[in-house]
Parts: structure tokens; C-alpha cells; sequence
């Protein structure tokens, strides 16, 4: 029996000179949602076309449900890349019949929000009605395990709400899901994290896993734009959320010795940390 469908074991992935990943451990279980998180160029999509059996792996082994990647096996895996992979030039009707010829499985029928595109170019669709036709394609072979690389990037907060819907029904049924994302707050749909950064996983488990009992700081003052520069020029790992600003490590001492010596008048208190600014800490440790 199958325990996982996806599976990466010490894998490495060198483009001349250049790790992309390095190292890399990591698996999808039936059923299970798991959110590979990490910075533009951490490595998330060279390692999802290397679980597809796409890419070929410098060093170490891939298994796509129990077995190495093989065209019998890729069929049974859905796959919506960042461009989405559908044909601009044709209807959305049309890619569909296209992909279901090509799994030789009948065209899925349109839900209610995507039928007023059926005859419409996806050039000339909305984005979010795109993301959504494009998981309709994936998903319209009944694959065992779906990779979705940034589904949700640039989609409204509805259409967002709607293609994790979709996600979770295929979890319930069973489908492995490795999904990338930049979004922070869809970390809290997943039901696993991965966290990677410069080619390498640094963390992984659930959010509070991740989070643990770490700490960040809030700076208060009036004067947060200059508090903002101070910190940043001193090397902090600072955040300004909204007009908030935080930082992601470092001791509050030192945090106010910086704040004096550049005469901003603030409190610094210690707050619970945030999956972003634990994120950025493990990064930092990372490089
Ligand atoms: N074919 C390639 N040749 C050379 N370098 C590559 C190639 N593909 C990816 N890279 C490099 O590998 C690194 C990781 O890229 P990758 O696309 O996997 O990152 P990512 O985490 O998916 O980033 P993003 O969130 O921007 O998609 C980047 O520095 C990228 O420039």
C-alpha cells in the first residue's frame, strides 16, 4: 500500500554552478494539503518539476505514487503551473476538450461560475476565471495527487476562497495537494508546511510547529518611518505592517539601543511572532 504520493529524497538540483535545491527531503500523503513556502528563487517550482519526473535531479531520487517518475504514473498526477497551461488562443471549452482527449476521459461539465466563459478565449478572461478553468483541466482526469504551483497569485479574495474549496474537496477525496504559495494566510489552510529558502528546507510541520513560542517585537511611536529606516539601515530583520513596525528577531535591548541612538521617542514590547517573521528569521539564518 501507497503512503505517499509524492516523495523527494536528498534531493539536489544544480544548474551549472548554481544549487537551486539542495538537499531536499520531503513527501505528500493521500489526502493531505502541504504548503511549500519560500522567497521568489528559493527553489519551490525546480522542486515540484522534479517531483513531476520533468526535471531530472543532479543527486538523489524522486517516487511519484510508489514508484519513479514514469509516463503511466504522470498520468495519474494533476499539474497547474504558474502560466496555468492553458491555450490563450482557444476557447475555454476547447482546452478542455483538448485535455480530456488527451487522457481519452470525458469533458468536465462547467460550474455555475466559469459556463458565461465556455466560448470565450482565455486570453480574454479574467484572471481568477482562468486560475479556476486551469484546476478544472488538472483535475478533470481524477488525478491521485495535484501540484499547484502559486494557484491563488493575483486572484481576488473570492476567487481565492473558491479555488481552496476546490482544493479541499480533492483532499477529502483523498488527493495528495502540494501547493506553492506566497500568500501568508494560506499557510493556515494547509494542513503542512514546508519551508524553504535558498535551495534548502529549513523548517517544517504546522504553522504553530513553525511558529513555536518565538517572539517578534513592535516598535511603538509616532515616528514610524524614521523608526523603520533606523532599523533597516542597522541590519534588523524589520517589518512595517501598515504603519506597525516589527521586527522578526533580535533582543529588545538592542532594538532600543538603536532606537535612542537615532533619537526616535518608541516602546518596544515583545509580541507572539508571526509564520512571516519566523520565515524571515529562519532565512536569514539560512544565507
Ligand atoms: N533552468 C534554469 N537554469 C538556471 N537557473 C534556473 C533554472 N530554473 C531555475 N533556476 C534558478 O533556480 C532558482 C530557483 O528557482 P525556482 O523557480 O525554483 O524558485 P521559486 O521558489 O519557484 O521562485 P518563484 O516563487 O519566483 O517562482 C532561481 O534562482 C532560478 O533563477
Amino acid at each position: 500500500m501507497t503512503t505517499t504520493v509524492l516523495e523527494a529524497r536528498s534531493v539536489t538540483r544544480r544548474f551549472g554552478s548554481f544549487t537551486a535545491v539542495d538537499d531536499v527531503t520531503m513527501d505528500v500523503a493521500p489526502g493531505e494539503v502541504v504548503g511549500l513556502l519560500g522567497a521568489n528563487g528559493a527553489g519551490k517550482t525546480t522542486l515540484m518539476r522534479m517531483l513531476l519526473g520533468l526535471l531530472p535531479t543532479t543527486e538523489g531520487t524522486v517516487q511519484m505514487l510508489g514508484g519513479p517518475p514514469r509516463r503511466e504514473r504522470r498520468r495519474r498526477l494533476g499539474y497547474v503551473p504558474q502560466n496555468l497551461g492553458l491555450y490563450r488562443d482557444l476557447t475555454l471549452t476547447e482546452n478542455l476538450a483538448f485535455v480530456a482527449d488527451a487522457y481519452g476521459t470525458p469533458a468536465p461539465a462547467l460550474p455555475d461560475g466559469l459556463s458565461r466563459y465556455a466560448d470565450v478565449l482565455v486570453a480574454d478572461m479574467p484572471l481568477g476565471a482562468q486560475r479556476q478553468g486551469a484546476f478544472l483541466a488538472a483535475l478533470s482526469h481524477e488525478p491521485e495527487a495535484v501540484l499547484l504551483d502559486e494557484p491563488t497569485s493575483g486572484v481576488d479574495a473570492l476567487a481565492r476562497a473558491t479555488l481552496w474549496d476546490t482544493i479541499r474537496e480533492q483532499a477529502d477525496r483523498g488527493v495528495g495537494v502540494l501547493i506553492t504559495t506566497h500568500y501568508m494566510q494560506e499557510a493556515q489552510q494547509c494542513d503542512r508546511l514546508l519551508l524553504m529558502s535558498q535551495g534548502r528546507l529549513v523548517a517544517q510541520g504546522s504553522e504553530a510547529d513553525i511558529v513555536g513560542s518565538t517572539r517578534a517585537l513592535v516598535v511603538r511611536t509616532d515616528d514610524w518611518a524614521a523608526a523603520f529606516s533606523a532599523l533597516n539601515d542597522a541590519g534588523a530583520a524589520v517589518i512595517l505592517d501598515g504603519r506597525t513596525v516589527r521586527v522578526a528577531d533580535a533582543g529588545r535591548d538592542e532594538i532600543t539601543r538603536i532606537l535612542t541612538a537615532a533619537r526616535v521617542d518608541a516602546s518596544v514590547e515583545p509580541v507572539p511572532a508571526t509564520i512571516e517573521e519566523r520565515m524571515l528569521v529562519l532565512a536569514r539564518e539560512a544565507r
